[in-house]
């Protein structure tokens, strides 16, 4: 299923934060949103997962309209993995799992054995089956995102949004995850701030910059050389993998731009002064 943001713009207490943002997100693909810090790449997925109303635009999940739609119609449309996500501690791993299944429950009814089947599938899935019985509050961060995908799993929704989804991972259960989420071939579109990871898992990637998509399309195309010294004030170069023969970004070290300088124009930093 297709996403569409079209001409979306958000400003929080008269600051411009995204200006009329448009980004295609093709059914099945990963689609990576990039750019510096405070660029804008949560809000606009906050604008996607509905916590973020757009003061302008439009967000389509297919052809529904995320903010027309009613709440348990988006559940089931879109499922998120993110940081601002609250939950309550006390629950356990598999309560939290269950919740996915939420958006296809009638109020106050009861878990069905499909939503139990459904349930333990997704914890075998991704692996954390055997902490099921655990309260969330007691796992370390890399064994919560875990859940957390593994309730987007559950969700069963055809689109997936992911904001910074291999936050706290070690390397190799970064690359099992994003291994996962290549997989399961759903709309997936992530903020990501490793671009070598955009390079390698992303069908397409948007770069933000100052609340604006300053470029989008195949990762290749779109990350050269310029544009990350450009927009993030860094040397890099586009090689080739010497063990998947797949490009691949490297960087030189000690050569970036100070963040005071990279910023020094920003309407943010401006306002911070
Ligand atoms: N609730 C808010 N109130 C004021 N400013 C906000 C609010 N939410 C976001 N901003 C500002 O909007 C800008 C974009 O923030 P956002 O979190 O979308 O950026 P990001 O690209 O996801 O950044 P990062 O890579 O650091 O996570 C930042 O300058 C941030 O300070």
């Amino acid at each position: 299923m297709r996403v569409t943001a079209t001409g979306v713009s958000v400003s929080i207490d008269g600051a411009p934060i995204l200006d009329e943002v448009s980004l295609t997100a093709a059914p099945g693909c990963i689609t990576g949103l990039v750019g510096p810090n405070g660029s804008g790449k949560s809000t606009l997925l906050r604008c996607l997962y509905r916590i973020i109303r757009p003061q302008q635009g439009a967000v389509l999940i297919g052809d529904d309209d995320v903010w027309q739609v009613p709440a348990r119609r988006a559940g089931q449309l879109r499922a998120v993995m993110a940081q601002d996500q609250e939950l309550d501690n006390d629950y356990s791993v598999r309560d939290i799992v269950a919740m996915g299944r939420i958006p296809h429950q009638r109020l106050l009814e009861r878990e069905s054995s499909a939503d139990r089947a459904i349930v333990d599938e997704a914890l075998a899935r991704i692996g954390i089956e055997w902490a099921q019985d655990r309260r969330f509050a007691t796992l370390s961060g890399g064994e919560r995102q875990r859940v957390l995908l593994a309730r987007a799993l559950a969700q069963d929704a055809p689109v997936l949004l992911l904001d910074e989804p291999t936050n706290h991972l070690d390397v190799g259960a970064q690359l099992e995850l994003l291994d996962l989420i290549r997989e399961l071939r759903l709309t997936t579109v992530a903020a990501l701030h490793d671009l070598d990871h955009a390079v390698a898992y992303c069908d397409a990637v948007a770069l933000l910059d100052q609340g604006r998509i300053v470029a989008a399309g195949e990762p290749v195309a779109v990350l050269t050389p310029e544009r990350l010294a450009e927009v993030f004030g860094v040397r890099a170069a586009m090689t080739t993998h010497s063990l998947t023969g797949r490009p691949h970004l490297v960087f030189a070290t000690g050569t970036s731009r100070p963040s005071s300088e990279r910023y020094a124009h920003s309407e943010h930093a401006n306002r911070a002064q």
